[in-house]
């Protein structure tokens, strides 16, 4: 695919999203295709949707919150959004396990990385650095990664995060 110039070839890339059930990936991913709130179910499966940004077509697959289906992601992966609902205390220490399992995956090493600390609208929820203590990221000194907080319902952060992916993609 060409850009307006028409000169420059975009690069493909695959990103994945990847989170526990119910933090937003879907919500995120329409959010961004199409500018929309939409109403979500459960996604069993994943949804998939191409978006331009900037030099990169990017295919952003949004994987349903069962991490059984998440390992036969892993192998395209170019870059990696992790989704947290960083209101919902009470499944930090899941997401954190869940987190880890995909970090040690061989296919995945040096892949970046954004978190998505989303749900920051409702009271309670975690200042970005609270999150990046309750991930213990600083220690995360293997692969380059962001915090980006974000609002999917309004579309809040959303931008910002992927203007961070693109440049390092
Ligand atoms: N308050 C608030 N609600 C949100 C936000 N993002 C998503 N939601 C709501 O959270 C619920 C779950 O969102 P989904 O997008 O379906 O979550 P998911 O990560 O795709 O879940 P699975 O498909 O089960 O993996 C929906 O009711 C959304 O409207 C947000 O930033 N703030
Ligand atoms: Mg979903």
């Amino acid at each position: 695919m060409f850009n307006w110039l028409g000169c420059f070839p975009k690069k493909n890339v695959h990103v994945i999203m990847l989170g526990l059930d119910g933090g937003g990936k879907t919500t995120m991913l329409y959010k961004l295709k199409t500018g929309e709130t939409v109403t979500t179910i459960p996604t069993i499966g994943f949804n998939v949707e191409e978006m331009v940004f900037g030099h990169l077509k990017m295919a952003i697959y949004d994987i349903g919150g069962s991490k059984l289906l998440w390992k036969h992601y892993y192998t395209f992966a170019n870059a990696l959004i992790f989704v947290v609902d960083v209101s919902n205390i009470s499944r930090l220490k899941e997401a954190r396990e869940a987190l880890q399992e995909f970090l040690d995956q061989d296919d995945l090493k040096g892949v970046k990385l954004l978190f998505i600390a989303n749900k920051r609208d409702i009271p309670g929820a975690l200042t970005d650095e609270e999150f990046i203590d309750a991930f213990n990221l600083k220690s995360l000194t293997d692969r380059e990664w962001f915090v980006q907080s974000t609002n999917a319902r309004t579309g809040e952060g959303l931008q910002e995060g992927m203007k961070w992916l693109q440049a390092v993609i």
